[in-house]
C-alpha cells in the first residue's frame, strides 16, 4: 500500500468511528498515525519538484504576507489595487503560474505582498502548483485567504484542510506543552491544569507511537491529542490568518452582513474598490508591527520615519537598526531577547 492509501484508509476509520471514551485510545493512535504518514510523504518531495520558477523571491521590506487561494477569486487583481507591480488578472483559472511581489506601503512600512497562483483541493499533495504555493505560504508573517464571496464556505473549508495537512496552524498559537525527550528513565507526565481531552494513558500511546519511550511532559493548557502531536512532530508554524471575501458585489446585503460577522473575515470587493482601507486595517493589526519612532537630542521625534519591528523584536534588534556598530559600545550588555510586552 502507498502513502496516500495508507491516509486515506485512516482518515477513512477515523471517520467512521464514533468519538467516545470508548474510543478515545484508538482515536489517538490513528491520528498519530496520520501525521507520521503526512510527514513521510512530504519529505521526499522537498528537494525533488517543489521549486518552480519564479517561485524564491528574496524576503524584502518589514513583513511578507502571502495571498492564498482558488484561481480566479480575485487574487491578482487585488496585487495591482493595492501595490505598484502590475500582475495579470482574467477571468480564466490559473492565470498567474508564478510567485509575484509587490509592496504595500502603509504606515511608513513596507509589506511584501505576494501573489501566487491559484491552489485548489489535493494541492498539499502535489497538485497544480499546490506545492510550492505551500511552501512560500509557511514563510509569510501573515496569510490571506482570500475566498470568492459567492462560493466562500466550501473553498475555505477546502484550503483549511489543505493547510492543516501540512502543518500549518491558522490563528491558533503554540499549545503550552512542555515536552522534552529524554535518555533514560521512562516518561513521567504532569499536567498543571485538569485534562479533558487527554490523559497520561493516551500520551504514553502517541509517543510510543514515535518510538519515544523516554520524555518528560508536561500540559500547562487542556489540550486536544492533535495538539499533543503537533508538539511532538515540532515542525508546525503558528500563523495568523485573515479569510478576506472578495466579489461582495455578487452577493445580497444579508449574505455581506452574515461574512462580514465570521471572526478573521473581511468583507472586500476589489471590483468596486469596497472596504479596502479596512482590509488594511485588519493587515495592519494582524501583523503585530512596532513602530518606534528616534529622536535627535533637543528635537522633535519624526513621525514619518519609523523603526519597524517584528513580534519578538528585542533592543539589540532596534540598536542594529540604528547603527550597526551601536550595541557593541554600550557599556551593559544590551539584552538581546525579546521583552515580554513585544514577543
Ligand atoms: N465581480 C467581481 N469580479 C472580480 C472582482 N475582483 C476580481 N474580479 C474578476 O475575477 C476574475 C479573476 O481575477 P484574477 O485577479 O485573475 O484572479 P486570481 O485569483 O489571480 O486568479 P488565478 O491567477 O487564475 O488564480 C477577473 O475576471 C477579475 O476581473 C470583484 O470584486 N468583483
Ligand atoms: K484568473
Ligand atoms: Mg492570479
Amino acid at each position: 500500500m502507498g502513502i496516500l492509501e495508507k491516509i486515506s484508509e485512516i482518515e477513512k476509520e477515523i471517520a467512521r468511528t464514533q468519538k467516545n471514551k470508548a474510543t478515545e485510545y484508538h482515536l489517538g493512535l490513528l491520528k498519530a498515525k496520520l501525521a507520521k504518514y503526512r510527514a513521510q510523504l512530504l519529505e521526499p518531495s522537498k528537494s525533488a519538484s517543489s521549486k518552480g520558477e519564479g517561485f524564491d523571491v528574496m524576503k524584502s521590506g518589514d513583513a511578507r504576507v502571502a495571498l492564498i487561494g482558488f484561481p480566479s477569486v480575485g487574487k491578482s487583481t487585488f496585487l495591482s489595487l493595492m501595490t505598484s507591480t502590475a500582475s495579470e488578472a482574467a477571468s480564466y483559472e490559473f492565470t498567474t503560474l508564478t510567485c509575484i511581489p509587490g509592496v504595500i506601503e502603509y504606515k511608513g512600512a513596507n509589506i511584501q505582498l505576494l501573489d501566487l497562483p491559484g491552489i485548489i483541493e489535493g494541492a498539499a499533495q502535489g497538485k497544480g502548483r499546490g506545492r510550492q504555493v505551500i511552501a512560500v505560504a509557511r514563510t509569510a508573517d501573515v496569510v490571506i485567504m482570500m475566498l470568492d464571496a459567492t462560493k466562500g464556505e466550501v473553498q475555505r473549508s477546502l484550503l483549511e484542510k489543505e493547510l492543516e495537512s501540512v502543518g500549518i496552524r491558522l490563528n491558533k498559537h503554540r499549545p503550552n506543552i512542555y515536552f522534552k525527550p529524554k535518555k533514560g528513565g521512562g516518561i513521567s507526565f504532569n499536567s498543571t491544569v485538569t485534562l479533558t481531552q487527554c490523559s497520561e494513558k493516551l500520551v504514553q500511546l502517541i509517543l510510543h507511537e514515535y518510538k519515544i519511550f523516554n520524555a518528560e511532559v508536561l500540559f500547562r493548557e487542556d489540550c486536544s491529542p492533535d495538539e499533543f502531536i503537533d508538539v511532538i512532530v515540532g515542525n508546525r508554524v503558528y500563523m495568523p490568518c485573515l479569510y478576506v471575501y472578495n466579489k461582495i458585489d455578487q452577493i445580497s446585503m444579508e449574505e455581506v452582513d452574515r461574512l462580514a460577522r465570521k471572526p478573521n473575515s473581511v468583507v472586500i470587493s476589489c471590483g468596486m474598490k469596497l472596504n479596502l482601507d479596512y482590509l488594511l486595517e485588519m493587515l495592519w493589526e494582524y501583523l503585530a508591527l512596532t513602530c518606534i519612532y528616534t529622536k535627535k537630542r533637543g528635537q522633535r521625534p519624526d513621525f514619518t520615519d519609523a523603526i519597524i519591528l517584528r513580534k519578538g523584536a528585542s533592543v539589540e534588534h532596534v540598536c542594529h537598526r540604528i547603527h550597526r556598530s551601536l550595541a557593541s559600545q554600550f557599556k551593559a550588555p544590551v539584552p538581546s531577547t525579546a521583552r515580554s510586552e513585544w514577543a
